[in-house]
């Protein structure tokens, strides 16, 4: 049995059937499974660890701290970051930017200021800047994408001035695959003094991302994608933008003291989590990194561009289907169309052969737009996944289609 064949056997989910076939998890991008040291790290915490953290002064609190922050740390090493400081856990990749956008944007944003996006994103990385300029009164630009779903370097540094203050970008198209050159983009944003902002939602569960290496001010995930529980995930900040911004909620733990005059605000990363924050979360977090790395970020990569371009080749040979976004860089997410058969069809009758795969706009509608389609099918794949998985997808797909055409 090869190794990911072996950690496989790690996902207890996965054993069970669907509509009375082995289920085919092909939606990691929408949230990945748990392996069981996840699941056990979780349950060992409220088995045995709970307690609230921070401020008890006995053994059990103690102990939960430990595990809560020693997670922080994992996280850190995980990312590249330079210190625990520069890691703020939220609830994931929609908060945190969200928090950048209600702190940072509103300190350092003034009318006629610039943030600019791509097309290819994710609405959590849309919305926080159109109210903000709403707010505000600050210009949003939108970076466009070609034909095949990339962006181009040169575009970018057209648009980029000294009125930009912020570059704010996906690592990762949830909905295309594609694969920015984040650090070239972020040397370009550094240019001209602007801030970027990296959405690493998709990137996480499938490279190693280095943060010192990409050199980005801010970099978003979500721990519910890589392995981890819902409900947590992490903005990582350089400490000295993190130590100028303004808190983004207030309450217990962000505080060092308060009187009805004035309150003297926690020291980083505290300041910005207001709150019991969620313990099991951060140390399911931390086992997820725990799991990742006893694979090697490297090794995942390299499997699931394996598995990516086998399902490319294979899905491309299917009469009437039309893959959309094929860029040169891509990560393990394929979407496609089959003409005449619309993408929600499709998906309900391959649930029926015990395919999960999402049918959806996937909250990327600008990039249906771009494209021209109402919605596609997209399958993503983890560490779990196989290349018999996809001989079961393309099956499901041609059985799909010649049921609905
Ligand atoms: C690129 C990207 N950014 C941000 C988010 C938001 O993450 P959250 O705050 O953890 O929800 C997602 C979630 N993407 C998807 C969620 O479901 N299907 C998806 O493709 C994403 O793919």
């Amino acid at each position: 049995m090869n190794d990911f064949a072996q950690i496989r056997q790690r996902f207890p989910i996965l054993k069970q059937t669907e509509n009375g076939q082995p289920l085919v998890y092909l939606d990691s991008g929408a949230t990945s499974q748990k392996p069981q040291e996840v699941i056990d790290a979780i349950t060992r915490y409220y088995t045995l660890e709970n307690a609230n953290v921070h401020r008890g002064v006995y053994g059990l609190s103690e102990r939960a701290t430990e595990a809560y922050e020693g997670a922080r740390e994992k996280v850190r090493r995980f990312m590249n970051a330079v210190s625990t400081k520069e890691v703020v856990f939220v609830r994931g990749t929609t908060e945190a930017i969200n928090l950048v956008a209600a702190t940072w944007g509103r300190a350092n944003m003034n009318p006629g200021d610039e943030v600019i996006i791509t097309e290819m994103e994710h609405h959590s990385n849309i919305v926080p800047w159109q109210l903000l300029r709403d707010e505000l009164g600050i210009r949003l630009t939108v970076l466009r994408i070609n034909q095949k779903g990339e962006i181009c370097l040169n575009a970018l540094e057209s648009l980029l001035s000294e009125r930009t203050k912020l570059l704010s970008i996906t690592h990762m198209s949830n909905a295309l695959g594609t694969i920015n050159p984040v650090k070239e983009m972020t040397a370009l944003a550094h240019k001209v003094g602007a801030k970027v902002l990296i959405d690493g939602a998709q990137a996480v569960p499938h490279m190693k991302v280095d943060v010192q290496d990409i050199g980005c001010d801010f970099y978003a995930f979500s721990a519910h994608k890589m392995y981890g529980p819902t409900g947590i995930g992490v903005l990582y900040g350089k400490e000295s933008l993190l130590e100028a911004m303004p808190p983004y909620q207030g309450g217990g733990d962000m505080i060092y003291s308060v009187t009805f005059e004035r309150t003297e605000y926690n020291v980083l990363p505290y300041k910005f989590e207001a709150g019991t924050p969620h313990i099991a979360g951060g140390i399911g977090l931390g086992a997820a990194v725990d799991f990742m790395e006893s694979i090697g970020q490297d090794k995942i990569a390299e499997y699931e561009n394996q598995l990516l371009q086998y399902a490319t080749e294979k899905l491309k040979a299917i009469d009437g289907l039309r893959i959309i976004g094929e860029a040169e860089n891509k990560g393990g997410v394929i979407s496609f169309i089959v003409e005449g058969a619309h993408p929600h069809d499709m998906a309900t009758l391959m649930d029926q052969d015990g395919i999960a795969v999402r049918a959806s706009h996937h909250c990327a509608m600008p990039v249906m737009q771009h494209f021209d389609v109402p919605a596609t099918v997209r399958a993503s794949f983890g560490v779990y996944n196989n290349f018999d998985d996809i001989d079961c997808l393309v099956a499901a797909v041609v059985e799909a289609r010649d049921m609905l055409l």
